[in-house]
């Protein structure tokens, strides 16, 4: 570890392409490389988007060259005519471009021509003074078979994420920086920024020679209202300074979060079971999970599926599922399969919530309009494969007081097993679980909303509401409601 403040190395990155600048496709290859650079102690400097212009390209580049230790560049390196990269880098250095004999020999290969005319040529052509530069795959040690170009100190790399991805990380080394490495920590408030905002000043100025201090608010987290970054190369001072800013900030706003509870999501239920013990809650997790690890038992990966409908319950039991197949098949590469019955009038901000958790748990949604019982005859039609369906059911939901852990569908209905793992849950437990992992559910029960229909039947808990300061009605999250039977007070149905 350095204990001295080691000037970090710098970087630039020049993203080109005009459907960027146009908005019809969302940079992600700067973060990447941002992401990236960061943890191999590089400071990116600067991040330009250019469009495909020769002239733009070159006058970017060569300011960058001459400003940065490295410029990093994303983005055309293709065959077709608005692929300018290697012409503009070329162009920056005062060089031509010629055709590289190996990039001409795997083109041949790729390709079948060696007409030094033909498009596909193009991408052959690279500035004089080229190097190639190629990859090793970390897990297999083989060469990759395209290489990445460089001059003087800039790196192209092609656009498309995905190889762009691949190949930036098997150039660890020439980027990272061995006498840097940045610390960093986070701290999660529940105040907002301008109660902090002179404490924050405070503790900028003493640590400013050593500390970096930055502050990013977030409106829609259920968590917290300000996250608060702290960065050193020099962990003591970090350490101090995160501190010290924790014991001057008001009592009580800061708060525990996890940014990403899916990651060892099975470790952290087992953690909250422990911290738990013996309590009533307690026990009917245990029994969750059995249920599930039953159910895992009895029934393969295929013939799974989880009923997700963006409620509180079902997200619950998403996670839990979610976390036993985890730790039931490690690697994986299928999806979980996920059902997703709509309604006739869905609140936006439910699929709203549907649509990130398919993204944030890697689902494979199967989604049917209309009636239920229809839909489930849809499903059986098209996934004959699929034999239980995981259900967030509760006892205390009308008509649910008679089910089981393992229940099939009545007589009159498709057939599938129900499984429902939290039947005994309370209304409390639901939020002591979601609350306690810091699981992300929807906006609508940070909005007084304790249970979720359509927007044609569904209101905020009156129970939640008050009169603010400004005379306005508010209401108090649903995680707040201290009566458990007051959960349905919000629905007409
Ligand atoms: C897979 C399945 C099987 C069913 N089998 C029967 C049956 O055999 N007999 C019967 O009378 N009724 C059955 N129903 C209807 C069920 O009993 C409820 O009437 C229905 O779930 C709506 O009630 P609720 O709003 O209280 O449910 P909620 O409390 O919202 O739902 C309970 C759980 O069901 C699942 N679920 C509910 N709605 C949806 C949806 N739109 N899309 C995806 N998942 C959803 C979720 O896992 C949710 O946590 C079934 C429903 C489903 C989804
Ligand atoms: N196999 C390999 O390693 C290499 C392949 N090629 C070939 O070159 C061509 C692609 O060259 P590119 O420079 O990628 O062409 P390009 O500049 O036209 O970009 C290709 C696509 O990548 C996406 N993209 C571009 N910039 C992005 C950004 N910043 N963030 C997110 N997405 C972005 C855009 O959707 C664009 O359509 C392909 O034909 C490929 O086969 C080129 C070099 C290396
Ligand atoms: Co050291
Ligand atoms: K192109
Ligand atoms: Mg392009």
């Amino acid at each position: 570890m350095s204990s001295v403040n080691h000037k970090p190395s710098t970087a630039g990155i020049i993203v080109i392409g005009d459907e960027i600048l146009k908005g019809q496709t969302i940079d992600t290859n700067s973060t990447f490389i941002c992401q990236h650079l960061y943890t191999w102690g590089v400071q990116v400097k600067k991040i330009s988007v250019v469009s495909d212009e020769l002239e733009e390209i070159a006058k970017e580049v060569k300011e960058f060259s001459e400003k940065y230790t490295h410029v990093v560049t994303s983005g055309g390196v293709g065959p077709t005519h608005d692929d300018l990269t290697f012409e503009g880098v070329a162009k920056a250095f005062n060089e031509k471009t010629l055709p590289h004999p190996d990039l001409v020999q795997l083109i041949k290969q790729y390709f079948g021509t060696d007409d030094l005319l033909s498009p596909k040529m193009k991408m052959a052509y690279v500035p004089e003074s080229a190097k190639l530069q190629y990859g090793e795959s970390k897990i297999s040690g083989k060469r990759t078979k395209y290489p990445m170009v460089s001059t003087h100190n800039v790196y192209m790399f092609p656009g498309i994420p995905s190889l762009l991805e691949g190949a930036f990380v098997l150039f660890e080394d020439i980027f990272r920086d061995p006498n840097v490495k940045f610390f960093s920590r986070r701290i999660f408030i529940d105040t907002d920024e301008i109660t902090v905002s002179s404490i924050l000043q405070d503790n900028f100025n003493k640590y400013k020679e050593s500390v970096s201090l930055g502050s990013y608010p977030d409106l829609h987290n259920s968590y917290f209202k300000v996250k608060l970054i702290l960065e050193s190369q020099i962990e003591d001072k970090l350490n101090s300074a995160c501190e010290e800013l924790k014991s001057a900030l008001p009592q009580g706003s800061v708060v525990k979060y996890d940014e990403n509870p899916l990651i060892d999501a099975n470790e952290k239920i087992h953690e909250l079971l422990k911290s738990e013990n013996g309590s009533e809650f307690a026990k009917k997790l245990e029994k969750s999970l059995h249920t599930i690890e039953k159910a895992l038992e009895r029934y393969s990966f295929d013939e799974i599926c989880v009923g997700f409908n963006g409620g509180k319950d079902c997200t619950v039991l998403l996670h839990l599922v979610y976390a036993a197949v985890k730790r039931k098949y490690p690697s994986i590469d299928k999806k979980l399969k996920s059902l997703y019955i709509r309604s006739k009038l869905p609140f936006p901000e439910v699929e709203k919530f549907i649509q990130i958790a398919r993204d944030r748990y890697n689902l494979n949604e199967l989604m049917y309009y209309g009636r239920i019982k229809d839909c489930m005859g849809e499903l059986k039609n098209q996934h004959p494969e699929i034999k239980a369906v995981f259900m967030g059911t509760r006892n205390t939901d009308p008509y649910s007081s008679h089910l089981e852990e393992f229940t099939m569908t009545d007589a009159d209905w498709p057939q599938f097993m129900r499984v429902n793992p939290i039947l005994e849950w309370s209304y409390d437990d639901i939020w002591k679980f979601l609350r306690g992992l810091c699981v992300s559910y929807c906006s609508l029960y940070d909005r007084g909303y304790t249970s979720l229909g359509s927007m044609n039947n569904t209101h905020p808990n009156p129970t939640l509401q008050y009169i603010d300061y400004r005379g306005i009605v508010c209401y108090k999250p649903a995680h707040q409601l201290q009566d458990n039977q007051l959960e349905r007070d919000g629905r007409n149905v």
